[in-house]
């Protein structure tokens, strides 16, 4: 399987005539490729490496992530491509293959990334999305750019689509893709899946864009969405903002005469992790033994917390501390007794709400820490890195309590991957019910991040949980994420878009 423009892989030029290789030689309806089946994100599943990094192929190391792992061979045995930005602004990158996946990178330039991914995508519809936490901001210079750049995106897929291929779109930094495509190629079979959540049309209404934006997931087949919850949103906005008709899952996107031209479904499709990689790498003699240098490293105390987030006011990383800090002052917990891991993942470090965020956790780290740390503990073991998935399953099974204390979190992968790797049924999952896993995860220990009190009597509960009640809540999540993993999801996500659509007029 070969990108069908690519003879030198992975060959990088800079050149305007290049550039238009890739992204702009298809705005012309009709025209064909190769692909039968093309995944668009704004990310390639690629990360730039140096030749010392270990997986690096070329200069390229494949993004850890279940998403790529789940269509890796949907790709192979179709003939599939995968288009986004491969993450380096001003830099044009011809098609190339890795891992045995085609990968077709979008140009983004530095005024892109500023306008339509730190901007719009992530200063307007991330906060607007995720219950306004952080107010959103609106721009309409940013709307340009985000309408512009997602029409290179939909001009790559034009380009590289054979007739009739499946094309399958993700996330919210790609909404007006599919009626793009719909467009251009009405051949195509489009789905959409949103990764974060939807919000209710009361918030959504704040959108000075927001007819375009539910327009442009109208052009899919199929929407899919974590919880259904998040479908509901989105069918009443298409109702309310578009005065569609909405049929049990089905959205009739009406023409000007008033007849439906097309039918949309919108449906929940809770994603899930690679199963199979969590497992075998917490069942792994040099894993485990990791996971015990991490405990003795920390003074051996009885209990590690441990919390694992992008740094994203969406996470609740603030509530959490909040929480550990009064527990502390309470001398419910000790620094003898108890630590709380707490690893951000740097992200977005240029967009401003991030760059407060960074100031107020850490902040609140050296105060507790100043605090309440002695010669020989440490209250809160700060971790401002990203690691690889080796080292995460090491913490993961050094940890007896999971805090996943989200404000909104469109699923929260942390929270499976941490269960998952319980393979001895201990442990304890103190999981928000703003996150889409507490859908899945029914025996977590469910609470309100918001109510300080209730989240400190949680984490006291997961503390002094007894062996046999935690062993009953693990057993049953772990059985929950064993038979939906990542692989159900995508092929779950990729029939319902194959199936005939037979017209709901109840
Ligand atoms: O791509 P970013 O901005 O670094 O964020 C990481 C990811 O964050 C996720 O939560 C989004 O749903 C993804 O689309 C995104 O890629």
């Amino acid at each position: 399987m070969e990108a069908t423009d690519s003879a030198d892989h992975g060959a990088r030029d800079t050149t305007e005539a290049a550039k238009t290789a890739t992204d702009g030689a298809a705005t012309a309806a009709g025209a064909g490729g190769q692909f039968d089946f093309i995944v668009v994100s704004n990310r390639l599943p690629v990360d730039r490496c140096s030749p010392e990094d270990t997986g690096c192929e070329d200069g390229w190391r494949r993004s850890p992530g279940g998403l790529v792992t789940a269509l890796a061979p949907m790709m192979t045995k179709t003939d599939g491509a995968w288009v986004g930005w491969h993450g380096a602004p001003d830099e044009t990158v011809k098609p190339f293959s890795h891992g045995g996946i085609d990968l077709v990178p979008v140009h983004l330039s530095t005024a892109d990334i500023e306008l339509f991914y730190e901007g719009f995508s992530n200063a307007t519809l991330w906060p607007l999305y995720h219950d306004v936490i952080a107010p959103p901001e609106f721009h309409r210079t940013w709307w340009d750019s985000y309408r512009k750049v997602n029409r290179r995106f939909a001009d790559a897929v034009v380009h590289h689509a054979a007739e009739g291929a499946t094309v399958w779109v993700q996330d919210y930094q790609l909404q007006l893709v599919p009626k793009m495509l719909r467009e251009a190629r009405p051949d195509l079979k489009i789905g959409f899946f949103n990764h974060i959540p939807f919000p209710p049309p009361e918030i959504f209404a704040q959108l000075p864009w927001r007819r375009a934006i539910i327009d442009g997931l109208l052009g899919a087949d199929l929407v899919g969405f974590q919880r259904s919850s998040d479908a509901g949103n989105f069918m009443r906005s298409a109702r309310r903002f578009l005065g569609a008709s909405v049929k049990q899952q089905q959205v009739h996107v009406k023409g000007n005469d008033g007849d439906t031209t097309h039918i949309a479904r919108a449906q929940a499709f809770p994603i899930s992790i690679d199963v199979k990689q969590i497992s075998e790498l917490a069942r792994k003699p040099e894993v485990i033994e990791r996971a015990r240098q991490i405990r003795r490293d920390l003074g051996n105390p009885k209990t590690i917390l441990l919390g694992v987030d992008r740094l994203d006011y969406t996470k609740g990383i603030r509530h959490r501390l909040k929480a550990y800090e009064e527990l502390l002052a309470d001398g419910k917990v000790t620094v003898q007794d108890a630590t709380l891991i707490q690893v951000a993942s740097p992200s977005r470090e240029r967009v401003e709400q991030y760059r407060l965020l960074r100031e107020e956790v850490e902040g609140t780290v050296g105060h507790i820490n100043g605090t309440y740390d002695t010669m020989e503990s440490t209250a809160v073991r700060y971790l401002h890195h990203s690691y690889p998935i080796e080292e995460m399953v090491a913490l993961y099974l050094a940890a007896d309590v999971m805090l996943v204390t989200a404000l909104r979190d469109g699923m929260n992968l942390v929270a499976k991957e941490y269960v998952t790797a319980r393979t001895n049924n201990d442990g304890a999952l103190v999981l928000s019910e703003f996150a889409g896993a507490a859908d899945q995860l029914k025996q977590a220990l469910l609470m309100n991040p918001h109510d300080i009190d209730g989240l400190k009597d949680t984490i006291m509960k997961a503390v002094n949980m007894q062996p046999a009640e935690a062993s009953r809540r693990m057993r049953a999540m772990r059985k929950q994420i064993l038979d939906h993993d990542v692989d159900l999801w995508s092929s779950d996500f990729l029939a319902a878009l194959a199936e005939k659509v037979v017209r709901d007029d109840s």
